[in-house]
C-alpha cells in the first residue's frame, strides 16, 4: 500500500470532511450544513490530505490565525485543526506524514507558530508541540459570590439583538480581548459558529455588551441559561459562561457582576477559565468559585524561534541565560539563545545554561509552563538550578497565558 500525501484541493474538501467526521465520531456534514457554513470554512483552512489510490483516508489542516505572546504582539499562527485519519488506516503513520507537511506548510508560510487543542495528551509532543496553556472548569454560586470587589461600577449593561451580533462582535473581540498572552485572533467566518444559539435564538443564549462612563463599549458576556428541573432543592435557573472578556480588569469583573444579578439562576457553570482567574479573588466569599477542573488548553509549537523569541517581551530581572535547543523537524532552529530582561541574541557559541528539545521551549514560551517543571521532567537538563530560577524570573507573564477559543 502507498500513501500519498499533498494539498488539498478544492472539490476534495468535502470528503476530507467525510474523513474526519468519521475519525472523532461525528456526523458527516448534511448538504444544508456545507452550503451554509461548512464549505467556507474549510476553503479558508489550508490543509494535507492522505491517499490510499482514490480514496481520501486522511487529512490535517491549519487556520491562518495570530497569537498574542508576552508584551502584546500577535505572531501569525496555524491554528491546527480537523486532524483525522480513517480508523482503518490508523497506527501506519498517516498522521505522522500529514502533520510533518504541515509543520513544513507553516513554515514556507513564515508563521512563527502553530498552537492546537488536543483530543488526546499524549499525540502531539513528537511533532514538536508543547503544553503552554492550560484552563479549569469552575461552578459560581451567585448569592455567595456578590458583591463582586473591583468591579467597575459606573457602566453599563445592554443585550445585543441576534441581529447585531455579527457586526458588533469582531470589532469589539478585537479591542478588548487581548489582555492574556496565548488569546486568537478570530476570523470573522467563526463568529457564525461560536455564537451560533445567540444569534439563531434557538436556546437562551445572549450576548451582554459593557458600556463604559465615556459612552465606549469596552468588554461582552456570552452565556446561556435554563430551568434546572432536577436540582434537589426543587426547580432553579442554571446557566454557562462561554466568553467573558474586558479591556481592563475591572470591566471584566463588572461582568460577572452582572451575572450574579440575573435573576433566577443559582449556579453558573464555565468550562474554559483561565488557571489564574481573577474572578476567584475578587468573590465576596473565595468559595462560591470551585474549581471543577484543570484540563490542558493551548499545545504551542515554535516554528522560527528566532522570530518567536525576540518577538515577546521578557520581565527585570539580572543576568542572563543561554538556552540551547534541538528541533529534529525544523533544524534551522538549533542553536543556543542567550535571553535577557532586554531581549535575545543568538548565539551558537555561547555556553548552554539549560538545554532543551523544541518540546521544551514552545511548553515554557508562554510563561504558563514553568523552567523548573521541564527542567524536573526531564523535559530539560541544566547544570545549574539558578538558570533555571532566572529563565522562570525573565519569562513569567502576569496575567498567565490563556486562549479562550476553541477552534
Ligand atoms: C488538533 C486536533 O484536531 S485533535 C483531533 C485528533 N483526531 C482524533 O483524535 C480522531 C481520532 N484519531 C485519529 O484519527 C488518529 O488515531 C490520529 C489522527 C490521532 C492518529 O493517526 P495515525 O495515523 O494512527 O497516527 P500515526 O500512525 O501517524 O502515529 C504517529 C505516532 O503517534 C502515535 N499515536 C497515534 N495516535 C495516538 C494516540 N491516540 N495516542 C497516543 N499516541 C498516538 C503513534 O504511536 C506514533 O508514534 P511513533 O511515531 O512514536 O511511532
Amino acid at each position: 500500500m502507498t500513501i500519498v500525501f499533498r494539498a488539498t484541493q478544492p472539490d476534495e474538501l468535502r470528503r476530507a470532511a467525510v474523513v474526519v467526521t468519521t475519525a472523532l465520531m461525528g456526523s458527516p456534514p448534511s448538504d444544508d450544513d456545507w452550503n451554509e457554513r461548512g464549505q467556507a470554512s474549510w476553503e479558508e483552512m489550508p490543509s494535507y490530505t492522505a491517499w490510499d489510490d482514490d480514496r481520501c483516508v486522511g487529512h490535517v489542516g491549519h487556520f491562518l490565525v495570530e497569537t498574542v505572546v508576552p508584551g502584546g504582539t500577535r505572531l501569525g499562527t496555524g491554528a491546527v485543526s480537523r486532524v483525522g485519519v480513517l480508523p482503518t488506516y490508523r497506527r501506519r503513520g498517516i498522521a505522522k506524514g500529514l502533520m510533518h507537511e504541515l509543520v513544513a506548510d507553516a513554515d514556507r508560510r513564515g508563521l512563527p507558530l502553530m498552537s492546537l487543542r488536543a483530543s488526546e495528551a499524549t499525540i502531539y509532543e513528537r511533532f514538536g508541540f508543547g503544553l503552554a496553556g492550560e484552563f479549569c472548569g469552575i461552578e459560581l454560586i451567585p448569592r455567595q459570590a456578590a458583591p463582586i470587589r473591583g468591579a467597575a461600577t459606573d457602566g453599563s449593561m445592554r443585550l445585543l439583538r441576534p441581529d447585531e451580533i455579527v457586526d458588533v462582535l469582531p470589532d469589539l473581540y478585537d479591542r478588548v480581548a487581548f489582555g492574556r498572552p496565548g488569546v486568537i485572533t478570530r476570523p470573522a467566518s467563526w463568529y457564525r459558529r461560536l455564537f451560533k444559539d445567540a444569534i439563531e435564538g434557538s436556546k437562551a443564549s445572549f450576548v451582554a455588551v459593557h458600556t463604559n462612563a465615556d459612552g465606549i463599549d469596552d468588554g461582552y458576556i456570552h452565556y446561556e441559561n435554563e430551568w434546572d428541573d432536577g436540582h434537589a432543592d426543587g426547580p432553579t435557573g442554571k446557566g454557562e459562561v462561554y466568553d467573558a472578556y474586558g479591556a481592563t480588569p475591572a470591566t471584566e469583573l463588572a461582568l460577572w457582576q452582572y451575572l450574579c444579578d440575573v435573576d433566577l439562576v443559582t449556579r453558573w457553570k464555565a468550562t474554559e477559565r483561565p488557571i489564574d482567574d481573577l474572578v476567584r479573588t475578587a468573590c465576596h466569599d473565595t468559595r462560591a468559585y470551585r474549581v471543577r477542573s484543570v484540563d490542558d488548553e493551548q499545545w504551542l509549537r515554535l516554528v522560527d524561534v528566532d522570530i518567536a523569541l525576540a518577538a515577546r517581551t521578557y520581565s527585570p530581572a539580572d543576568g542572563e541565560v543561554a538556552i540551547r535547543v534541538t528541533d529534529p523537524l525544523l533544524p534551522r532552529n538549533d542553536g543556543t539563545f542567550v535571553v535577557s530582561a532586554g531581549g535575545v541574541r543568538r548565539d551558537d557559541t555561547a555556553e548552554a545554561d539549560i538545554v532543551t528539545d523544541i518540546v521544551g521551549l514552545s511548553a515554557a514560551y508562554l510563561g504558563g509552563t514553568s523552567w523548573f517543571a521541564v527542567t524536573a521532567t526531564g523535559r530539560a537538563s541544566t547544570g545549574d538550578p539558578a538558570s533555571v530560577a532566572l529563565a522562570d524570573t525573565l519569562f513569567r507573564t502576569t496575567p498567565g497565558p490563556f486562549c479562550g477559543t476553541f477552534f
